[in-house]
């Protein structure tokens, strides 16, 4: 856990979370931890969710509707599944203070660029991306050190206020990210190789596993605590929060899926050809990539409490 921050500086002293699920409550715990002069205010569109967080004292309050909750924000996070977006902007648009930024965590942003600046013309909208998360949803999934150490890509839109891109990048420096500017079009490429396929590949391998289950009952269950383990986690993730992406992003997770279909083929070819040498060459070009990200400190940084599966 990091300090707590002790001034406020050109941070906000009023931030709205719309949508208190795992990345809505871990912001919210993340500025209640780093940012202990500033008021969250909290809204969801589902009433049972509202009433968790407000068991849980997660915000200072938890509004009713979406326009109460932003009525004197400085800055709204919107936190809710990629193709919700545009509905959620537009239910705070008559209630929105002229001089509030609004952004998002969406894991893809072109699409979401797009709708927010639809559904909230004449708003500084700094869309941004905290690339953390884990297989749970809901609001009792979320921690304030989710962010620490993780990536945040801030992906402003052509001519946006510096100021505000600067506001919006200290905010998720305050909350313990590593902060980077990326073009919508091309976080939505990179991400489609780095997080979108490998969901995709998971939900696939263990869809297929299942399907097999006559054949490998015994086997899927006995021997689960190894590599099929790791897939049926991320597997595991919230199927709104997926489908929405996927059919968000779609033109990119195909161009990759094309591509990745290409280098499975050949490695399948080199499987039927013995071609022991190239899936020796294969296999250590793969190694060095993950020794590669550990010696950067890059490892999963999660810790064991945010998990369901401990
Ligand atoms: N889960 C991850 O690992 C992860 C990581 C980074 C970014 N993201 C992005 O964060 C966003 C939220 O994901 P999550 O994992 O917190 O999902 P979640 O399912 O845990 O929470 C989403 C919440 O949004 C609420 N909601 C849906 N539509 C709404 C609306 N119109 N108005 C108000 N509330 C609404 C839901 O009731 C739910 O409580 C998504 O856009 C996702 O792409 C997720
Ligand atoms: O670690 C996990 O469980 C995640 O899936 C987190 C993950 C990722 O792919 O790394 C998932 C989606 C996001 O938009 C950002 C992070």
């Amino acid at each position: 856990m990091l300090p707590p921050s002790t001034t406020l500086g050109t941070s906000f002293a009023r931030v709205t979370v719309i949508g208190l699920g795992l990345i809505g409550s871990s912001v919210a715990h993340a500025v209640r931890a780093q940012m202990p002069g500033a008021t969250v205010t909290g809204y969801d569109a589902d009433p049972e969710v509202r009433a968790v967080a407000q068991a849980m004292h997660l915000c200072s309050d938890v509004a009713d509707s979406a326009g109460a909750a932003v009525i004197d924000a400085e800055l709204v996070v919107l936190c809710v599944p990629v193709g919700a977006m545009g509905s959620a902007a537009a239910a705070i648009r008559d209630d929105l203070p002229a001089e509030a930024i609004v952004t998002d965590v969406g894991s893809c942003k072109a699409s979401v660029l797009a709708a927010l600046t639809d559904a909230l013309p004449g708003v500084t909208i700094i869309p941004a991306h905290p690339v953390a998360g884990t297989e749970r949803s809901g609001p009792e999934a979320g921690f304030a050190s989710l962010f620490h150490k993780r990536w945040c890509i801030v992906t402003p839109p052509d001519g946006a206020d510096p100021v505000a891109i600067e506001r919006v990048s200290a905010f998720w420096r305050r909350l313990g990210a590593e902060v980077e500017l990326m073009a919508p079009d091309h976080h939505d490429r990179v991400l489609a190789v780095t997080s979108h396929l490998p969901h995709l590949i998971a939900y696939t391998i263990v869809g297929t596993a299942s399907d097999l289950e006559e054949v490998t009952r015994s086997e899927v269950i006995k021997y689960s605590a190894g590599g099929f383990r790791d897939f049926t986690r991320i597997a595991a993730s919230d199927p709104t929060m997926w489908r929405d992406v996927f059919l968000s992003n779609k033109e990119a997770v195909l161009e990759m899926l094309q591509r990745f279909s290409e280098d499975l083929s050949e490695l399948q070819r080199a499987i039927r050809w013995d071609k022991g040498d190239q899936l020796f060459d294969a296999f250590t070009r793969t190694r060095a990539v993950r020794r590669s990200i550990i010696e950067q400190g890059q490892d999963d940084a999660r810790p064991d409490f945010g998990r369901s599966d401990h």
